[in-house]
């Protein structure tokens, strides 16, 4: 069986990166299977998007449809309260062990969430691969998501080899971990002493010799850390900008902070920003949050002062 769909045409060497950009973005087309010609994959995706073409791919049979629900490793989380609908995605793979409603926004100052077991194991923990790295999480504890993959890539690939990096709201490790591959040293902090000991059990499990973690508030690591870093991790999304004073005193000049924040529009932080010392900012959108809001990041090069 053979379908039609919209295309995206990527080198092998990007294939990955890409597959795991369009899931964040809902755009991969699940009904096709991607095809490979030479050096070049063709990822079909659900809609006409900028750099598409029609192609006709090799189909994937029809599947029953289920529930909207995210995967992170074996747990899958539905976005509503639905036990028939959980039974249903269980069964769907050998690799699920149990299926959550989370019944609660993201609060406190952890930022977690509260979950309801609706089918399988009575856990919130599970283990998370991601390019390679293994992560053990547990989403009740602590902070985890599989959402910014393709930002902790993309950051690795701007790295120079040999970096220090600081990650101020590291949680179980994710940005540090990854970005440790290619790091001299990266110190790692987490308000959340759940989030440290997972951390901790991370470090062990990817055998990183070269991350520190500190139970911090991250407004106290210029006291604690001795020596300015090449690089700053900015993951706290809804309120990082009080931080960002810490941030400028820890980075070198020329340094780079990465700041994630949830904005309006792209240039909502910005006059915050040039408040410190800026030689450059450049601004990406990294996904969609609300109907009004989304998430950005500001890639900001520290100047003199
Ligand atoms: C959005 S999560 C990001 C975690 C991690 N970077 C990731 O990508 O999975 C923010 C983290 O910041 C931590 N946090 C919140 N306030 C903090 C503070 N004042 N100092 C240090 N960490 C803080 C929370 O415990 C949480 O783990």
């Amino acid at each position: 069986m053979e379908k039609r769909s919209w295309s995206l045409r990527v080198h092998r060497s990007e294939g990955e990166c890409m597959r795991q950009r369009l899931i964040d973005e809902g755009l991969l087309n699940r009904s096709c299977r991607i095809r490979s010609e030479g050096e070049y994959l063709f990822i079909p995706v659900t809609r006409q998007v900028e750099g598409t073409t029609c192609e006709i791919f090799p189909g994937i049979p029809e599947q029953k449809e289920l529930p909207r629900f995210e995967q992170v490793g074996g747990i899958a989380i539905m976005q509503d309260d639905d036990p028939k609908g959980a039974g249903e995605i269980l069964a769907s793979k050998a690799s699920y062990h149990t299926v959550l409603y989370a019944e609660s926004a993201v609060k406190g100052e952890f930022r977690t969430k509260s979950y309801k077991v609706l089918a399988g194991l009575n856990t919130t923990s599970t283990d998370y691969i991601e390019y390679g790295h293994h992560f053990t999480i547990d989403l009740s504890h602590a902070y985890f998501s599989a959402r910014l993959s393709g930002e902790r890539q993309r950051i690795l690939r701007m790295m120079n080899e040999g970096e220090r990096i600081i990650d101020m709201f590291a949680g179980v490790g994710p940005f540090a971990i990854t970005l440790a591959r290619k790091a001299s040293l990266v110190f790692a902090g987490d308000l959340n002493p759940d989030a440290i000991i997972l951390m901790i059990h991370n470090i062990h499990k990817n055998h990183s010799r070269n991350v520190v973690p500190l139970l911090a508030d991250a407004n106290h690591l210029p006291d604690i850390i001795p020596v300015p870093a090449d690089r700053i991790i900015m993951n706290l999304p809804m309120q990082a900008s009080p931080f960002l004073s810490a941030a400028f005193r820890m980075c070198r000049p020329g340094g780079t902070i990465h700041l994630y924040a949830l904005v309006r529009s792209e240039d909502e932080l910005l006059d915050l920003i040039h408040q410190y010392p800026v030689l450059k900012v450049e601004t990406k959108f990294v996904r969609s949050y609300s109907p009004d809001q989304f998430h950005a990041v500001y890639d900001i090069t520290r100047g003199d002062g």
